[in-house]
């Protein structure tokens, strides 16, 4: 479970954006709003990576723990930007290896077993060996969330991730990560502009201002 209570978030001392909200497992959050009102900053916080010059103020807690109390590396939170950002110079399933925390798997075969089922449930089988930079924009799209999930985040992030995919990709990919975060039970925060991401997400809808 994510909480935000009384979050405030402020550049250069000024308030920016102030919002109260709780994110259940498997329930998806969307924020709203004009570019520039700070949603992405807001992701930034709720990762604990805010900088200068953005403060923030109040509490951001998952599974009610806050994240000021738990060091950087064991946040555990997931952020899935509009580009996939994945290691290029590597193969799909060493990226996805990467992610995975290092006590996941006993040995590299169920590593291996485990890439490839993730793979498996997005209609990826059998490219782990595929350098990334071969695949097509709507493959990447898939190897990146299926990278995020493999970190086995406690919450996820999701800042325009469907924005640069085709129409038709789109929709596709959106059910596939909407439906892999539920079965997950991962808490989920997106941000977007796009009125058919935030039906398909089925959650609340928080406009900012
Ligand atoms: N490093 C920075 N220093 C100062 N101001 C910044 C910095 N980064 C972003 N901003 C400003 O802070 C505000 C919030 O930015 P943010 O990216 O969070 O907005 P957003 O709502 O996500 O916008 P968009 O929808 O366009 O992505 C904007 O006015 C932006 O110009």
């Amino acid at each position: 479970m994510l909480n935000l209570e009384n979050v405030v978030i402020y550049r250069d001392d000024k308030p920016m954006l102030q919002l109260s909200a709780e994110v259940a497992k498997g329930e998806v959050l969307t924020v709203m709003g004009p570019s520039g009102a700070g949603k992405s900053t807001l992701l930034q916080a709720i990762a604990g990576q805010l900088q200068a010059p953005f403060s923030v103020s109040g509490q951001i807690k998952i599974n009610h723990v806050a994240i000021n109390d738990v060091s950087a590396h064991l946040r555990k939170v997931g952020i899935m930007y509009q580009d996939a950002l994945l290691f290029e110079h590597m193969t799909v399933g060493e990226n996805i290896a990467f992610a995975m925390p290092d006590n996941s798997h006993k040995n590299k075969q169920m590593k291996y077993e485990a890439i490839n089922e993730l793979l498996a449930a997005v209609e990826l089988d059998g490219i782990a060996d595929r350098a990334v930079n071969t695949l097509s924009g709507g493959q990447q799209a898939r190897v990146s969330l299926i990278r995020t999930l493999a970190s086995e985040p406690l919450v996820v992030l999701l800042d325009e991730p469907f924005s640069k995919l085709d129409v038709a990709l789109r929709s596709q990919i959106r059910s596939w990560t909407f439906s892999q975060l539920k079965a997950r039970n991962i808490p989920t925060v997106l941000v977007t502009h796009d009125n058919d991401d935030a039906l398909a997400a089925g959650g609340d809808v928080i406009e900012i201002i």
